[in-house]
């Protein structure tokens, strides 16, 4: 699969003056639950009302969605308000059913984009539809296990294709329930720039109050759209109730994210731009002579070790340099993250450095 620039096509022809907008609540509960949240989004930027009719559950014993019955809810939707319909499908059976009811949107959650096999039926099952058909990201961080399920879909004839950026499974603690991995959902976008990149600020964040500020950072970085799970009782929802946010809330939301354009043709910002970037270009030029010159250092530190019969991988000094730099970072408005990231790639290198002297 190459980039394309009729990827986009399905997005450009819907001529929206802001990002697509996709909401609705986690789990289609109950008709009446279903068709309120409709009318409630109905006359505001939402564009795709969705809800999940199978809902994959962590553990077995919790609510497991409403099965086939909430189709039939689902194109009540559409014939009252004129919203347009989502959900997500898991297998064969899914497909054929959301199909036959004309759901207009499908989406594959991130328990089914990390197994080949179910992406594989998944495909089969879809051949020759032209409904848009949108790929979360799998659960674990692999890039090529995300590109692959979407290039099964294409392999199979689907054309109206788009990503879903839902963050990653972590074992580590941290503020978010999936850890975004902005990275990862950047260098989608290099390797695929035409490629519709929605992103799910619910299931990033697991809890309402951080949905805004993953939006806008979705938004600051071109993502194309926004998909957030909205309730009218977010409290008593069924499921997922930490991060569904009101429709109401969602309207405050849409008005108050900043929708930045990708450039500037002003001949005053381009010059200044310009002065910064030629900074950047001679800084970072800079940087890869200092890190040649640090490798040079641990040749010889590798020599050194080779001659004594000395052990590459020095842990106490390893973390005595890693403290060091953490807080010196500090000092310099870098995040210890950051830090850490860097220096462990340094590590790595000056390790392979030596480990090839000693080898030879
Ligand atoms: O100090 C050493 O012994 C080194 O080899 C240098 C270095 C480094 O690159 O900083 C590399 C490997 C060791 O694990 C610790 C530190």
């Amino acid at each position: 699969m190459e980039n394309n620039q009729q990827m986009r096509k399905w997005l450009d022809d819907m001529n929206l003056s802001h990002p697509l907008v996709i909401a609705g609540p986690c789990s289609a509960e109950t008709e009446d639950q279903v068709l309120k949240i409709a009318h409630d989004l109905k006359d505001t930027d939402v564009n795709y009302y969705r809800a999940g009719i199978w809902k994959p559950r962590t553990r077995p014993g919790n609510f497991e969605g409403v099965g086939a019955l909430g189709l039939k809810w689902l194109q009540k939707v559409k014939e009252e308000t004129g919203l347009k319909t989502t959900t997500e499908v898991a297998n064969a059976t899914h497909v054929k059913l959301a199909l036959e009811h004309d759901i207009d949107m499908l989406w594959i959650g991130a328990r089914s984009t990390v197994s080949p096999f179910i992406m594989q039926e998944i495909a089969d099952a879809l051949e020759g539809t032209d409904k848009i058909v949108l790929v979360k990201n799998p659960v674990n961080p692999d890039l090529s296990l995300w590109l692959g399920g979407i290039e099964r879909l294409h392999t199979a004839g689907i054309t109206k294709l788009g990503a879903i950026h839902r963050g990653f499974s972590t074992y580590k603690k941290t503020k978010y329930r999936n850890i975004p991995e902005w990275q990862l959902a950047i260098e989608f976008q290099n390797k695929f720039p035409d490629m519709p990149l929605i992103c799910d600020p619910s299931h990033i964040a697991g809890k309402r109050d951080l949905v805004f500020d993953i939006s806008q950072t979705a938004l600051d970085l071109n993502y194309d759209g926004l998909m957030v799970e909205t309730h009218h009782d977010p409290n008593n929802a069924w499921s997922d109730a930490a991060q569904q946010v009101t429709p109401s809330n969602l309207v405050h939301m849409m008005r108050d994210l900043k929708i930045r354009k990708e450039t500037d043709e002003a001949s005053e910002y381009n010059k200044k731009i310009s002065g910064l970037r030629t900074q950047i270009d001679e800084l970072d030029n800079e940087l890869l002579e200092l890190l040649g010159n640090r490798m040079k250092v641990s040749d010889e530190i590798g020599q050194l070790k080779k001659q004594r019969n000395v052990a590459v991988l020095q842990s106490n000094r390893w973390n005595a340099i890693l403290g060091r730099m953490i807080l010196e970072g500090e000092t310099k408005g870098l995040s210890e993250e950051f830090v850490l990231r860097m220096f462990k790639a340094i590590h790595q290198e000056s390790i392979n450095h030596q480990e090839k002297i000693i080898k030879a």
